[in-house]
């Protein structure tokens, strides 16, 4: 049977822009007007389908024959368009050529691979806490833990050297407004991104990376032909791309989370076992990373409407973490609830292979936080940082009670 497709046959249409400063602001009515009006709408001003609904979103992240990444995971289609940069040997790559970087990465930032972390990474986050609460009962959570501990860990992890860390916010923040449209927020970074994509190559460089560290064993496994020295350096960046951004936020949304719900802090408190599930209903319910493309690599029927080959589909993670339809009392951050199927952190072969750092993280800096405070709370205006792709804290304004 040949699928026929026109953009506009027996779908609903809309012409929001779900990178406007007022969506990016607050995202949840749109998400609930996109899961309403069907399983999939087709979004006139950038001529993409979207889907919003926890099913369809769910399908087409472990559909990757018909759902292809190879043309970018943003709105650019690699196809018609020059990628800004080389494009991920992951993120946006498709098997086989996805095969042997996910494999060699999937060693690296294995759960066995973070055993020799934990203890380190549990001292370091019980030192910052101690250090951030000699100051005092009250700061802003972002620069204290949100953004300290990761840029505490993870460099370090990588086996980067000390100079030009403060490079690596910035870059990432750029990389992941550069996968929504050419707005302002792009053009905000593109004054420094030669700079800092300067910067960040020459880190992927072997000479660059300590002796031990992630870095350094993704290089091994270049020594091993397991992927070429071509593929190393790319590889790398990834981590530097994803790795401190991304964690960043994931931190600040379950530290919001808490200090918006007191009463799930006392249920942490009572069972600090909970930090890991209390980590992942936050990915769920903040979702910081908000949304992915895709491209069709054939007509696809999606309810009773049939997406074009070659059209990119925009995956609104967040609303599928919300939908009604897959969680009971979706808006209630819950720690009773088992938020295992989120697409927070993607789903099916590109599922985010640096999930074990970020929970490993986030556990390191809840459980040293659980011990020594009784109470946590907002103290004072919050400010939201915007960004094409994350859904980011600018400030957290807290007041702690120590234990
Ligand atoms: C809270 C933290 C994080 C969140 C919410 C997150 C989210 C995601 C999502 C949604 C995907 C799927 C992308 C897609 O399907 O197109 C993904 C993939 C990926 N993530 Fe993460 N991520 C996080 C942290 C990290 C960290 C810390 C690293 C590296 C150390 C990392 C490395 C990757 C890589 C390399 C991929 C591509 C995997 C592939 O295509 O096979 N992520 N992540
Ligand atoms: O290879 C890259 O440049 C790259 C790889 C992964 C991400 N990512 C997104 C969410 N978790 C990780 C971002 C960039």
């Amino acid at each position: 049977m040949t699928l026929t497709a026109s953009p506009t046959d027996g779908l609903p249409v809309s012409d929001v822009d779900p990178f406007s400063h007022e969506v990016l602001e607050d995202p949840l009515p749109l998400h609930e007007q996109l899961r309403e009006a069907g399983p999939v709408t087709y979004l006139s001003r950038y001529d993409v389908h979207a889907l919003a609904r926890y099913d369809e979103v769910h399908a087409a992240l472990v559909d990757w024959q018909e759902f292809q990444s190879a043309a970018g995971v943003g709105l650019s289609n690699f196809r018609t368009e020059e990628p800004w940069r080389p494009p991920s040997l992951l993120l946006e790559a498709d098997p086989p050529q996805h095969d042997a970087p996910r494999r060699v990465l999937t060693a690296v930032l294995g759960p066995r691979a973070l055993r020799r972390l934990r203890e380190r990474w549990a001292a370091d986050a019980e030192e910052l806490v101690d250090q951030v609460l000699a100051e005092g009962t009250e700061f802003d959570a972002v620069t204290a833990l949100s953004q300290a501990f990761p840029l505490r860990v993870f460099p370090d992890a990588v086996g980067l050297g000390p100079d030009g860390r403060e490079n690596l916010l910035p870059y990432g923040d750029h990389a992941f407004n550069a996968f929504g449209p050419s707005n302002d927020l792009v053009a905000q970074g593109a004054p420094r991104i030669a700079e800092l994509s300067a910067w960040v190559g020459e880190q992927c460089q072997r000479e660059s990376l300590a002796e031990e560290g992630f870095g350094a064993a993704i290089w091994a496994a270049a020594d091993r032909g397991d992927i070429t020295p071509q593929q190393a350096p790319l590889i790398v960046r990834s981590l530097l791309t994803a790795g401190v951004d991304t964690t960043v936020h994931g931190i600040s949304a379950v530290l919001y989370a808490f200090a918006s719900n007191p009463d799930q802090w006392a249920r942490l408190r009572a069972e600090p076992a909970l930090a890991r599930v209390a980590f992942d209903e936050a990915i769920r319910w903040e979702s910081p990373v908000q949304t992915f493309f895709r491209t069709t690599t054939t007509a696809v029927r999606i309810g009773d409407a049939v997406v074009p080959e070659g059209h990119k589909v925009l995956m609104f993670l967040a609303a599928a973490n919300r939908d009604p339809r897959r969680w009971a009392d979706p808006d209630a951050f819950d720690l009773g609830r088992d938020p295992s199927g989120h697409v927070g952190f993607g789903m099916g072969l590109h599922q985010c292979v640096g999930q074990h750092v970020a929970r490993l993280e986030a556990e390191s800096v809840l459980t040293a936080l659980a011990r020594r405070v009784a109470r946590i709370e907002l103290a004072g205006p919050t400010r939201r940082h915007h960004n094409n792709t994350l859904r980011a804290w600018g400030n957290l304004p807290m007041a702690v009670q120590p234990a």
